[in-house]
């Protein structure tokens, strides 16, 4: 057998316990919140060899506060110090603690009791408050000094291994044959009581072989004595006291278990249960395998109050009851113990019934809306509306508002401006890439690591049952797959005649939604699945002109961003011409968020300069007004240029309007060139399966017309296009493009090309063509004109049945500086494109002008 002293260091880190004494060779569970011995247990938990069994630690009760202070003793006298705890002593004295004043509680070496055990940590785990811990005692230890107060304690001990009995003392000798005979007959009545089989061997062993000491206190960790009793066996270092005591302990339960065998077998079967019952928490708590219940108890005792308070729905209620009362049969080191802990916390911090009061006041949140965001005019008179009927109705069964536009362009910002009108709580749930079911409803709780979802999370972060949710990027949530469909739960949440009995899969129990104000943010409506759509009502804000970002900025983001970098609002300058230059030399987008991040780059520029005067004691010398040359010299040189300027007219290459899938317009190169070859056609540049299409009938319609176009020679020549091949290329090769509206700009792109005439950079072009040459409308005009502006198009070439967007939707100072054309067949646009000039001869009657009379 291995020198249990060998492995005992000298100085050892202490863990005090209290109520319960722990002996060499019993094991104890210990649930450990007390914050000195969580900070000892987490550094042994963090270095990784250290978490082996091999961790030695000392376990030290902690004196009941009635405890009287026993006098210095001689330690190498081998007399048994006097025993002094009063019976007052016991555990039902000792106050109960909540987990937190138990975590703040502070132990002095003077609390603590002079011997205690070195023990071995043979298990270790973290639990919400701190720790579960499943130690081994090894060997009896006296504390010396306390070398070590904080953050927990540390001390030097002195330990005390146990002689074996010398052949020649006569009164040992007697002593242990007595205590041996004394387990022989306990060991009997343990046998019929069916104690575990593997315990039974155990004690066997130590009868048998020894050593004594260990023997002593394995019987006494098995039997019934107080605490003062077990402090008493602690004490005894010297084997001869220790085997006195032990003796007359073991006398008395060998007794008392007798009279409750006789008793037994008279009582009824109810009473030996209860009975039965008792005796194995008693076994249990004696073996170690309970732990410490005070905690476990002011822990349930914890929750069952939280649940009280949180005036939970009565099917939530029933629910938690029910989970209270399996959670109190349970032990706290079982895996369940902790799954429905962690349930009932969910349950008791979902918002039941705590709400904020709104204060639906139209004019404060006009002003609120008005003093947060420029422009959105139409904007912000819908979210008015929309506040005024909730107002007069009560209620918020309505559609749901979806703001619908490209980034950067202050949905978000709209959402929280709503909730501070309205004086709720607001919360964000992302919706992009959200894939799987679980992730808003849930998962079940018989998942291992199961949560809740996205929106009980909600919930419970804002802590009121009434708060805005913004769900951000509804168009990016996924649709039917093998993880469910996350749209469909999006349609309980968001149908104001099911949303209140919401069920959220982990919680189980009903949750009522029908407070809960929703907005839904998108970039694009196509992807939004259409039962979604179906509820929720549309507004547009589209990207933003130059003019009006350049309000934007000298209004909220240039003050913000002064703001931001600690320096006050008459420190920075910046006139709208430089404003101007940022936004469309730095910047390229719809919203304003490269813009904003541009401006906060100057203004930390500006903040430098300032601070540098100032130390300086040079402030007349530093300039509050920015330059656009100081721009360059902040920024580096420009990122755009107007992407027309880059380009020169060239046959063959036509400027298209694009709309990305973040929802912002802009414009997008094609380019077609023709090489000898065989006839075929080339599409390169990331191209979808429409647009390929579209290639396909700009080229048919093309070669359809060539005579008429002047391209070939005659009406029957067909060898023109069967020796060339057709290139045509979409620049920006990464982003990929898809969709019918750029087929009128590949037909002119063509007709261009084997004509040899050029299109202006400056005019740009949209719309699908069939067959036959009739051009068709398209969507997403307005951002697509917006774009355009901002690219600097100066004529705009598109369906005329497109013209009522234009004329409803898009900015009067981007109107007047746009030429438009409208279309209805491929000819009108030629003559757009070629500047009135006619290319084609009349020979043959375009057919599409007999079409168009139809
Ligand atoms: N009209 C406006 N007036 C004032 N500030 C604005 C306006 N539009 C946008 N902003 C500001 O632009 C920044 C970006 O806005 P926000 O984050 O709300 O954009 P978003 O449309 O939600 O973008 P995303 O779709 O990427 O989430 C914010 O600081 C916002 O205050």
């Amino acid at each position: 057998m291995n020198d249990p002293l060998n492995d005992i260091p000298k100085t050892l880190p202490i863990i005090p316990i209290r109520n319960k004494v722990l002996l060499p060779s019993a094991s104890l569970v210990l649930q450990v919140v007390r914050k000195d011995s969580v900070q000892l247990l987490q550094r042994i938990y963090r270095s990784a060899e250290n978490k082996e069994s091999k961790y030695i630690i000392g376990c030290v009760p902690i004196h009941p506060p009635s405890y009287n202070k026993p006098e210095p003793k001689d330690t190498t006298n081998s007399s048994t110090a006097p025993f002094t705890v009063t019976r007052n002593g016991n555990r039902n004295s000792t106050p109960k603690r909540t987990i937190e004043e138990t975590f703040n509680q502070s132990i002095q070496p003077s609390d603590l009791h002079e011997f205690g055990c070195a023990a071995r940590i043979v298990k270790l785990e973290r639990t919400v408050n701190g720790f579960i811990v499943r130690i081994e005692g090894v060997i009896r230890i006296r504390i010396d000094k306390y070398v070590l107060e904080r953050p927990y304690l540390e001390a030097e001990v002195t330990v005390f291994p146990d002689p074996l009995v010398p052949k020649d003392d006569q009164e040992l000798q007697e002593l242990a044959n007595s205590l041996k005979t004394t387990g022989r007959e306990l060991l009997v009545i343990f046998q019929n009581l069916k104690f575990p089989t593997a315990y039974l061997i155990q004690l066997q062993k130590y009868i048998e072989n020894g050593p004594i000491g260990l023997l002593t206190d394995f019987l006494i960790n098995t039997i019934e004595c107080t605490y003062e009793e077990r402090l008493q066996i602690l004490d005894a270092h010297d084997l001869k006291t220790r085997m006195s005591i032990a003796i007359e302990l073991l006398a008395r339960q060998i007794n008392i278990l007798k009279v409750t065998q006789k008793v037994h077998s008279t009582m009824s079967k109810k009473h030996k249960e209860f009975y039965l019952r008792q005796q194995l928490n008693a076994i249990k708590e004696e073996l170690g395998e309970r732990d410490d219940s005070s905690n476990e108890d002011d822990d349930i005792t914890d929750l069952t109050k939280r649940i009280k308070e949180a005036g939970l729905s009565p099917e939530a209620n029933k629910v938690a009851q029910r989970e209270l009362k399996r959670l109190k049969r349970m032990h706290s080191t079982q895996a369940e113990y902790q799954v429905v802990r962690t349930y009932l916390e969910w349950l008791s911090e979902i918002p039941w019934s705590k709400s904020t009061s709104d204060i639906i006041d139209i004019d404060k949140a006009r002003q609120q809306l008005e003093d947060d965001h420029y422009g959105l005019e139409s904007v912000k008179k819908r979210i008015l509306e929309y506040l005024a009927v909730l107002k007069l109705k009560g209620d918020l069964k309505g559609p749901i508002l979806c703001l619908l536009g490209p980034p950067g362009v202050g949905k978000t910002s709209l959402g929280k401006s709503i909730a501070s009108a309205l004086g709720r709580k607001f919360h964000r749930i992302s919706l992009g890439g959200v894939r799987d079911e679980a992730e808003i409803r849930g998962h079940r709780r018989t998942y291992i690591g199961a949560m809740p979802g996205l929106i009980a999370q909600g919930l419970r972060r804002v802590g009121f049952n009434n708060p805005i949710f913004l769900l951000d990027e509804i168009d990016k949530v996924g649709h039917q797959s093998n993880h469910g469909d996350p749209s469909a739960a999006l349609l309980e949440v968001l149908d104001p005649e099911q949303n209140n009995t919401f069920n959220d899969h982990y919680l189980n129990v009903p949750l009522d939604l029908s407070k809960v104000l929703f907005i839904a943010t998108a970039n694009q409506v196509d992807t939004i699945p259409p039962p979604l759509l179906d509820r929720m009502e549309l507004i547009n804000i589209p990207g933003y002109t130059f003019e009006e970002k350049i309000n934007i900025a000298q209004r909220h983001l240039l003050p913000k961003q002064i703001t931001n970098h600690g320096l006050s609002l008459e420190d920075v300058k910046m006139s709208d011409e430089v404003l101007l230059k940022i936004a469309s030399g730095y910047t390229r987008e719809a919203g304003v968020r490269n813009f904003e991040r541009e401006i906060a780059s100057v203004c930390r520029a500006k903040a430098v300069e300032y601070a540098n005067a100032k130390d300086k004691d040079e402030l007349d010398k530093y300039n509050k007004e920015i330059t656009a040359n100081e721009i360059e010299n902040i920024l580096g040189v420009t990122k755009f240029d107007s992407e027309v300027a880059e380009r020169a007219a060239r046959p063959g290459v036509v400027t298209g309007l694009a709309w990305t899938s973040s929802g912002s317009g802009g414009i997008l190169f094609i380019e077609a060139t023709q090489m000898a070859g065989k006839g075929n056609l080339q599409l390169t540049g990331r191209l979808g399966e429409v647009i390929r299409e579209s290639a396909q009938i700009a080229l048919s319609w093309v070669r359809a017309h060539a005579f008429q176009l002047g391209i070939t020679t005659s009406e029957t020549e067909s060898t023109f296009f069967f020796q060339r091949d057709v290139h045509i290329h979409f620049p920006a090769g990464a982003i990929g493009k898809d969709g019918p509206s750029a087929g009128v700009a590949l037909t002119i792109a063509l007709v261009s090309l084997f004509t040899r005439r050029q299109v202006p950079t400056t005019t740009a072009m949209t719309g699908e063509i069939t067959l036959r040459g009739q051009v068709l409308p398209v969507g997403g005009i307005k951002e697509k004109i917006i774009g355009a502006h901002r690219a600097g198009i100066k004529k705009v070439i598109l369906p005329a049945r497109n013209r009522k967007d234009v004329e409803g939707d898009v900015p009067v100072n981007v109107k007047s500086e746009i030429n438009f054309v409208y279309a209805n067949n491929i000819f009108d646009v030629l003559r757009g494109a070629f500047e009135g000039e006619k290319i084609w001869s009349d020979s043959t009657p375009p057919i599409v002008e007999f079409e168009s009379r139809l």
